[in-house]
């Protein structure tokens, strides 16, 4: 294969399962850089970007209970870079561990990465981003009114805090992540969706919001000149008619028809939508280039054209 540049965006089940202790997230996450060490063997040259909803509801929420304490709680963009802080040195060091046992020599470096959004997207006043963990109705009823934090129904799943989730305009690191890129560094960088920032005065001020992590990674693999983008998720396809009898998988799929499937509205928003809108926005940027979104253990088989729902021109 020849040497493609690859953004992997690790959905929530590449990070988060189980009790989502520090060890089940590391536990985690040690099975997933044994894929991406396998990618790397390919001979692709890999970026990380990964979500951080649950980890930075959670950050939210120790700054909430440590105020009460009298300890001042940090702004959500802070604790957005502190969730890329996180999450970036568990898959920094689990990579760097699994690259020396199979004696492969690369530098991994995490790189804490913002992205400038417009204060004037409609996102702020509607908030959409899941956040942290699930409450039963009563308990987000409760926390609604103690706190005044919006809080929405998933149904099926429970209630969880929602925050605005403005679109990603720029990622303002992205030159020094071509940069290691080019000198043949593994970069994780992007977690969840990137820091959020607005300009003024030539400055960037942090602003209370979490992107999409799928969309922010987007707009990171147009800008570093990536090849392909290959979203990670619990799915192995995406799927028309989603958990119906006629539920059918996409396997190729042009961009066009997969705006006539979004007009059919067979993707959740919120969930798989952003994937979808992520994919073609990155494959009508450049006509060779190629989006994928399947499942951790296809990925492999999906980067050969054999699985996955592989997205082209
Ligand atoms: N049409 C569809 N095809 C496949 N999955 C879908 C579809 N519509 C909604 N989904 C849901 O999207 C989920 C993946 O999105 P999400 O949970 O946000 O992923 P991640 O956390 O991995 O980024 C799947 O588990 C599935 O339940
Ligand atoms: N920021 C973000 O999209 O995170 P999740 O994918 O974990 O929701």
């Amino acid at each position: 294969m020849e040497k493609k540049k690859v953004v992997i965006a690790l959905g929530g089940n590449a990070i988060q399962t189980g009790d989502g202790s520090e060890e089940a997230q590391q536990n985690a996450i040690r099975k997933t850089v044994a894929l991406l060490v396998e990618i790397v063997k390919l001979g692709c040259q890999i970026v990380i970007t990964h979500g951080n909803g649950p980890q930075v509801g959670n950050i939210l929420l120790q700054q909430k209970i440590a105020g009460t304490q009298g300890i001042p709680p940090m702004s959500l963009d802070t604790c957005g870079a502190m969730s890329q802080g996180m999450i970036g040195y568990w898959i920094e060091k689990e990579l760097d561990d699994a690259l020396r046992e199979q004696g492969i020599e690369k530098n991994v470096a995490s790189i804490i990465t913002r992205t400038e959004v417009d204060l004037n997207d409609p996102a702020f006043e509607n908030p959409t981003k899941p956040i942290g963990p699930y409450y039963s109705r009563e308990e987000a009823t409760q926390i609604m009114q103690q706190t005044g934090a919006k809080y929405a129904e998933f149904p099926g799943r429970g209630w969880r805090q929602v925050v605005p989730s403005p679109q990603p305009m720029n990622i303002i690191e992205h030159s020094v992540i071509e940069k290691l890129v080019s000198l043949d560094f593994i970069v994780i960088c992007a977690g969840g969706g990137g820091i959020p920032v607005y300009k003024e005065n030539h400055k960037y001020i942090g602003v209370d919001a979490v992107i999409d992590k799928d969309l922010g990674s987007e707009k990171l693999a147009e800008l570093i000149n990536a090849d392909v983008l290959l979203i990670l998720t619990d799915v192995d396809h995406v799927y028309l008619h989603f958990h119906q009898p006629n539920e059918r998988p996409l396997k190729k799929v042009s961009t066009a028809e997969l705006k006539r499937h979004i007009e059919e509205g067979h993707f959740e928003k919120g969930s798989m939508l952003p994937k979808v809108e992520a994919a073609i926005k990155f494959v009508e940027s450049r006509p060779d280039r190629v989006a994928i979104i399947t499942s951790l253990d296809k990925a492999l088989d999906a980067l050969l054209g054999q699985a996955g729902t592989i997205v082209e021109k």
